[in-house]
């Protein structure tokens, strides 16, 4: 039976977003940037990241409390060994509706069809420009556009349904806007423009580097006229338009600009098994310990329940008002975003 439960702001607990690597292929500057993440960086160990038998344990558990949708994130999450496994795993869950991953798309041509058969339909896969050079220094290991656009088309003629992420800092990509719309409009594939976020500590983030969803609209709106869709469900984290005379989208995630904090209804799980409660967080409650400690998955779920019921985050919210605190914050490839 599914026990539903509201956090301290009413906010009812539906998507878990699963982290399943700390680890990444690319070294995007806004994420993981190679100065930090070098040679020397420590790493998660395998016996300190969750064993896939622990995260579909986590996953049902979160399921009878509500959770319908799961994305399964990273670091890089291809890169995590088996993954197809773990999604066949996942999607046996009773009450799970909706699995999605999160992808850089290097590695989709050689696992589009495993993913697929394991029963994944829905790729993200991010993209931050077609123009190589551009590219090549953002992701920060010198891989061409190419190689994600290939990803991009492999994952469609596997039969997955494709939405790309852009992530827009300003004087690094922007000039890259028109070209990237004009690309997947004409694909009929759904771009979303995320605004530069300060998650983390190390990517040096600043306003000045932001292009809000404003700026990204109204330079749009030169070359093309955008209609607003209603959003598909309660806590939709993208603004949705389409092309006029087109069933294309476009979308916007505007969490710097126009906060979503009063229905953020995700809760996240770290590769190493923290409990999260927002993704600018800088402290995790440790499932891992009880997971390998207590058998008895009843007590894992009233302390999940407790956690949640206790929450009140709503970083992006007090960012916009002006009232966040400086404290150290978890870095996005650890969460996954
Ligand atoms: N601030 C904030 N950003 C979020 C939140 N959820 C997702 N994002 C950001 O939204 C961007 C896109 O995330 P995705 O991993 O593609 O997931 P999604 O957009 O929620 O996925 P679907 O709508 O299910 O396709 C990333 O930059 C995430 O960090 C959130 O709760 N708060
Ligand atoms: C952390 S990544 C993990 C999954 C995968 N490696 C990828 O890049 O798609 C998840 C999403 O977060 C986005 N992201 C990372 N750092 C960001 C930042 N500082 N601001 C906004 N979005 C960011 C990425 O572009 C990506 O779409
Ligand atoms: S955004 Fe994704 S691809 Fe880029 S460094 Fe972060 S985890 Fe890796
Ligand atoms: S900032 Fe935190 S509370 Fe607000 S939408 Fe993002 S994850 Fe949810």
């Amino acid at each position: 039976m599914c026990r539903m439960i509201i956090d301290k702001l009413r906010r009812p607990l539906h998507d878990l977003r699963i982290s399943v690597t700390d680890k990444c292929n690319f070294r995007c500057q806004y994420c993981m940037p190679a100065e930090i993440f070098g040679p020397d960086f420590k790493f998660l160990n395998k016996d300190e990241i969750l064993s896939f038998e622990e995260i579909e344990r986590l996953a049902r558990i979160f399921s009878k409390l509500g959770v319908k949708k799961l994305r399964i994130t990273g670091g890089e999450p291809l890169m995590r060994k088996n993954i197809a496994l773990l999604i066949s795993k996942l999607n046996e869950i009773e009450g799970i509706t909706d699995i999605g991953l999160t992808t850089n798309g290097v590695l989709l041509v050689k696992q589009s069809k495993e993913l697929y058969e394991a029963g994944l339909r829905r790729l993200n896969i991010s993209l931050d420009a077609l123009d190589n050079e551009i590219f090549q220094k953002m992701n920060g290991r010198g891989v061409k556009s190419d190689v994600v656009l290939r990803g991009i088309e492999t994952a469609l003629n596997t039969g997955f349904s494709v939405k790309v992420n852009m992530v827009v800092q300003k004087g690094v990509n922007d000039s890259q806007i028109i070209p990237m719309a004009k690309h997947f409009r004409d694909m009929g594939i759904t771009l979303r423009f995320i605004e530069y976020m300060d998650v983390g500590n190390t990517n040096g983030w600043n306003w000045n580097q932001v292009v809000t969803k404003k700026e990204i609209y109204d330079l749009l709106s030169e070359h093309f006229t955008l209609k607003p869709v209603d959003s598909n469900y309660y806590g939709e984290v993208a603004k949705r338009y389409k092309y006029k005379d087109s069933e294309t989208e476009v979308g916007f995630i505007t969490s710097v600009s126009e906060s979503f904090c009063s229905t953020c209804t995700r809760a996240r799980i770290s590769a190493d098994g923290k409990f999260y409660t927002c993704l600018f967080a800088a402290k995790g409650h440790d499932l891992k310990s009880l997971l390998r400690n207590i058998d008895d998955d009843e007590q894992i779920l009233n302390e999940i329940s407790g956690i949640w019921q206790n929450r009140n985050d709503r970083y992006s919210d007090e960012r916009v008002i002006g009232s966040v605190s400086s404290s150290k914050k978890i870095e996005m490839s650890y969460i996954g975003g």
